[in-house]
């Protein structure tokens, strides 16, 4: 059978022809191809064919999915290992040229449709005996992140589209992540939108050690870049974001007069206004609180909360439950024991330091909050706090509440983006956490408001689902755990099967990209960072060799009270 000519019409690195369809596969989009070994196509590569459609032809683009030899040398010609397969082939005056074929499962993807801005089904299966090429490199580049392509930029000088010809490397805006993790280092370099996952959310997901954290900071450091300038806020549990400072002064990110900045808080100027809390904060924190308990705390924090002053504290609440329910009651003297214990006694609390929303977020500006000497549930209320007031600041800036004399509460006019390490402890699935709410409204009403969310965690099966399927931009490494896998199923909508295959072979640094700011799932080899890591495991040998030679270089205690006043002997200090 002669070879259907399927040219695509595009040119480009990386365009190789590498073999015929053979017939179609099992499911409706599918097709076998069939391939010489030296080809060497990889499974997830992604190939193309021309088909006209609707007049003109497109370059259809469809994904390795499955790769599988189809005709090789016998078995018994691989028998004795010490003996080359060739050999005994030419001993035995077999002919081996040509003897190996592979058979390769595709799924179509589809074109790209530039009227669309994303890939349509040609609803057309290959016909057997159409060639198929890798496709190009640039081709890639331009469709596979969702970065909508100009159709004047894409079209030749004959008037037919060449999705070649789309240069992205100098669009404004977006995050180089790294490239396609079949290509050459650098091929197919991957962009990725970052308006788009900054407005509908984030999740950076893998087990400890594949990356995340890695990756969380190439992606900061891509929207710190001058032409992104993002607001951002870093909620660092761990300590692990203290070396994105580095970018302060350093070339790679400056630009038309603009340079980063980078501010840390920590916990003595993280202080949360008691005012600031609603009464189910107070709640979340109390021990054990009797029914009739929280109807008084109810009572008196309702009408704290009506008062002018904004710098009240326990002294007062309890004065007010007091005159609301008597003296003498019970209840509210079980309270008072709670809420010194829990709030007056914590330093975390105070009745009015409050951390100025400007002096936190600005354009141009990554804010760490570092938080690794504070308890989880102390962590969970600055979350809490901090984010209720970001998001009401928001709330306003959109709804011009600026503009209205009256109004004397926060504003921010600038959209933002919050970063979550250890996503799962400020929105778990089981369990309490005052966090949880706010997160929730922020993951589904967030992108009107210009609020954006990003979740790292190492356990997806313990982050709430309903936070997780609202994160429309996942970026998924390695993954074993069976129960985290499902937890991806059940909640990423991109997650095909493809994608969940490939998750448990990743190494450290190669990650699926996948949801909105894709046009399809990506497999990639994330880029290396610009500012150095700063969660790398202590590396434990060395430093025990280093302490040890110090130690042995300074003298015991019994030697420096020796040395002290000569009179000594050490062997005093024993008896
Ligand atoms: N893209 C990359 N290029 C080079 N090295 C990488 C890359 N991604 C990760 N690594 C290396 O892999 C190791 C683990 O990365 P990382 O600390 O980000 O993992 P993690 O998933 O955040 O782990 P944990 O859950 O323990 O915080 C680090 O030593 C880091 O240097």
């Amino acid at each position: 059978m002669s070879s259907i000519d399927s040219t695509p019409s595009t040119g480009g690195g990386g365009k190789e022809l590498i073999g015929t369809v053979a017939g179609p596969g099992e499911g409706p989009n599918e097709f076998i191809v069939v391939t010489p070994d030296e080809q060497a196509v990889k499974t997830g590569e992604f190939i193309t064919y021309s088909v006209p459609v609707e007049g003109t032809d497109r370059d259809v683009i469809a994904r390795v999915t499955n790769r599988e030899q189809a005709r090789g040398l016998p078995e018994t010609f691989m028998a004795d290992p010490n003996v080359a397969p060739e050999t005994v082939a030419s001993t035995l005056g077999v002919p081996t040229d040509e003897i190996d074929l592979y058979r390769l499962e595709a799924t179509v993807i589809g074109f790209y449709d530039t009227g669309m801005q994303t890939f349509s089904n040609p609803r057309q299966l290959p016909s057997p005996g159409t060639r198929l090429w890798t496709a190009p490199n640039e081709m890639l580049e331009a469709i596979l992140p969702n970065l909508g392509v100009d159709e004047e930029a894409a079209t030749d000088t004959s008037g037919s589209i060449d999705l070649s010809r789309v240069d992205v490397e100098d669009r404004e805006g977006l995050a180089h992540m790294g490239w396609l993790l079949n290509r050459e280092a650098n091929a197919v370099d991957i962009h990725v939108p970052i308006d788009e996952f900054a407005a509908t959310h984030l999740a950076i997901l893998a087990s400890t050690g594949s990356g995340k954290s890695y990756t969380a900071g190439v992606l900061m450091e891509e929207m710190m870049m001058p032409d992104s300038r993002a607001s951002l806020l870093v909620f660092d549990p761990h300590g692990e974001y203290g070396t994105l400072s580095e970018m302060r002064g350093d070339e790679t990110f400056s630009g038309e007069g603009y340079q980063p900045e980078v501010e840390y808080f920590d916990p003595e100027n993280l202080r949360i206004r008691i005012s600031e809390l609603n009464v189910g904060d107070v709640m979340s924190i109390l021990d054990n609180p009797s029914d009739r308990m929280q109807e008084r705390l109810d009572g008196g924090w309702r009408a704290m909360q009506r008062r002018e002053s904004r710098t009240w504290g326990v002294n007062d609440l309890l004065d007010e439950m007091r005159q609301q329910y008597g003296e003498d009651d019970s209840s509210v003297g079980a309270l008072e024991w709670r809420l010194r214990r829990s709030i007056q006694r914590n330093d975390l609390f105070t009745t009015d330091a409050n951390v100025p929303l400007d002096d936190l977020v600005a354009p141009g500006r990554c804010t760490v909050l570092q938080m690794d000497t504070l308890s989880r549930r102390d962590q969970q209320m600055i979350a809490t706090v901090l984010l209720r007031r970001l998001y009401q600041a928001r709330l306003a800036a959109v709804r011009n509440r600026g503009e209205d004399n009256e109004f004397d509460g926060e504003i921010i006019r600038h959209p933002l983006f919050a970063l979550f390490e250890e996503g799962h402890r400020f929105a778990p699935a089981t369990g309490e956490a005052p966090s949880l709410g706010i997160m929730r409204t922020i993951t589904s009403e967030g992108r009107k408001f210009g609020f954006g969310l990003g979740i790292i965690s190492q356990r997806p099966s313990k982050i709430d689902q309903d936070v997780l399927s609202q994160c429309g931009t996942q970026v998924t490494m390695q993954i074993q755990n069976p129960t985290d896998q499902d937890a991806i199923k059940n909640s990423v909508e991109a997650a095909g099967e493809e994608v969940l295959r490939e998750l448990p072979g990743l190494t450290p640094g190669q990650a699926v990209v996948s949801g909105d700011s894709m046009n399809t799932p990506v497999l990639i080899q994330v880029r290396e960072r610009h500012t150095r890591h700063g969660a790398d495991s202590i590396p434990a040998t060395s430093q025990w060799q280093q302490a040890h030679k110090e130690r042995r270089q300074q003298p015991s205690r019994a030697e420096a009270a020796d040395m002290g006043g000569g009179e000594s002997t050490g062997e005093e200090d024993l008896l």
